[in-house]
Order: C-alpha cells, then structure tokens, then sequence
C-alpha cells in the first residue's frame, strides 16, 4: 500500500479533493508507474518474504539483502535475487523498504551518509522501526529531492510529539504505527497470547520464530 501511494503520488491527490481542488498535472508530475522498477527489501524474514510474493505480479525486478538467502523455490517464485552487499543492492533500488528489527546493527543504520549514496528521488517505506533511520538525515533528503517519497508508521519516539519533524516534511505518507493493528490482526494475536499461554501452563516451548529472549539470550533475529 506505501508503495503505491508513494509512487502514484496518492496522497496529494486526495488532499486535492477534500479541498475543493482539481490540478491533474499537479499530481502526475511525480507519478509513476510501479512496473519495471527496481525494488528493494532490507530484511526478507516473515514481513519480507510476503512483500516479495504481493509484489511478483507487478512486473517489478525484486532484490532482497538479509543476512540468510531464503529457499531456492520462494527465490523462484518470486524473482527476487539475493544481494549479500547492502552497499552494493541500496543505490540501485528505485524503491527501498526496510522489513529488518531494530538492533544494536541497524540503529541509525540510514544515516546522511548512506542516503547519499541512493538514487536521487528514491521512495523509502519503512513500517520497521523509526529508529533505524537518522532522522534529521530523512528530513534534509526528502526537503531536498534525494528521497523522492517517504511513508512509514514508526516513529523514534513513540509516540510521535506535536513537533517530530516526520510530521511536516514534504512527500512525506506517515502513519501513527497502526501497520499491525487490523481487527484480523487482533485477532490473530489474541489467538497466538491463547496458544502460548497454554503451551507455557503445560511447559512446551513456543514456535522458535515467537521468542525473543530464551534463556536469558535474545533470540538470533535481534542480534
Ligand atoms: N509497524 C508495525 O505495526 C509492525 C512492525 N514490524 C516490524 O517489522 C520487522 C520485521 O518483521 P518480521 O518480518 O515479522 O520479522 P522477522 O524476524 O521474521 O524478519 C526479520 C528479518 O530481518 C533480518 N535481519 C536482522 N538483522 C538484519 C541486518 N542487520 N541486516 C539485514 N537483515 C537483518 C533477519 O535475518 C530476518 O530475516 C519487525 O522487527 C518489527 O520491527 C512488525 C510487525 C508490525
């Protein structure tokens, strides 16, 4: 959804609307098609691997860096190509999204530096956490061009106060971190807190993917 309100410059076109406006031109000339470009996840665990395959019939060239290659058949059905080199896959992504867990590594990981070095007008979604990004480097990008769009719903802090620059930035799709609270998720976790609550007054493990400390370690993923 980020995607494409970013790069059909949806947004703005709403906001005509509700004002009573109507400028075509104003919006389509920073509209894009989805088809043909180069997108990019940072992270391909659970959220990453169901971005890959929503987004296999949009004809885009899909690359994904993680710390593990997935499968060999879900790299098939989707296309997407492994990119051990986050420094080599980052410049060439039109479309850059980051599905990867706030650790001590990926703090502040997009700095000014390593925004610099992105295609000018690239589009950023982050539904991750708002800390991995530097955010005063996020604000002078997208005030000056380099990011093309920036939509996420995680902010550092949380909640986000009246004045968090992310509020006011241009081309900018922010929301109050609401990505996980549907009323199917709800219901979801519900049913998870149930099955691991029962697990635990009957002393089984947990699905090893639902731990993030076990025996005083924090799981693989967050290290
Ligand atoms: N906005 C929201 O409501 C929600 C946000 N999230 C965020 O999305 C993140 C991803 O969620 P899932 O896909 O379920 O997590 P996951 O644990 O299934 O996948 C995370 C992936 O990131 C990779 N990773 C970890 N450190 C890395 C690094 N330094 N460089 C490259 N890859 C790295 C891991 O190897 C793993 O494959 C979560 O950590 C959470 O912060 C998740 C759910 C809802």
């Amino acid at each position: 959804m980020r995607i494409l309100i970013l790069m059909r410059n949806f947004v703005p076109g709403y906001n005509q609307v509700v004002k009573g406006e109507w400028n075509v031109a104003g919006i389509a000339y920073r509209a894009y098609d989805l088809e043909g470009k180069t997108i990019g996840t940072v992270g391909a665990g659970r959220i990453g691997k169901l971005l890959l395959q929503r987004l296999k019939p949009f004809g885009c060239n899909l690359l994904y860096h993680d710390r593990l290659q997935m499968a060999p058949e879900l790299e098939k059905e989707t296309g997407a190509k492994f990119v051990e080199d986050l420094n080599e896959m980052l410049p060439k992504c039109d479309v850059i999204v980051i599905n990867m867990p706030l650790t001590e590594k990926t703090r502040g990981m997009f700095n000014k530096e390593l925004i610099g070095k992105l295609k000018k007008g690239v589009l950023i979604v982050n539904n991750a956490r708002g800390a991995i990004m530097e955010r005063q480097a996020v604000v002078d990008a997208v005030e000056s061009g380099h990011i093309g769009g920036y939509s996420g719903d995680v902010w550092d802090p949380q909640p986000a106060p009246r004045d968090h620059p992310w509020r006011y930035m241009p081309n900018q799709a922010m929301t109050p971190h609401t990505s996980g609270t549907t009323i199917d998720a709800q219901l979801r976790y519900a049913a998870g807190t149930k099955d691991m609550l029962e697990r635990y007054f009957k002393g089984e493990d947990f699905p090893t993917e639902n731990y993030i400390v076990k025996d005083g370690e924090l799981a693989p993923q967050y290290r």
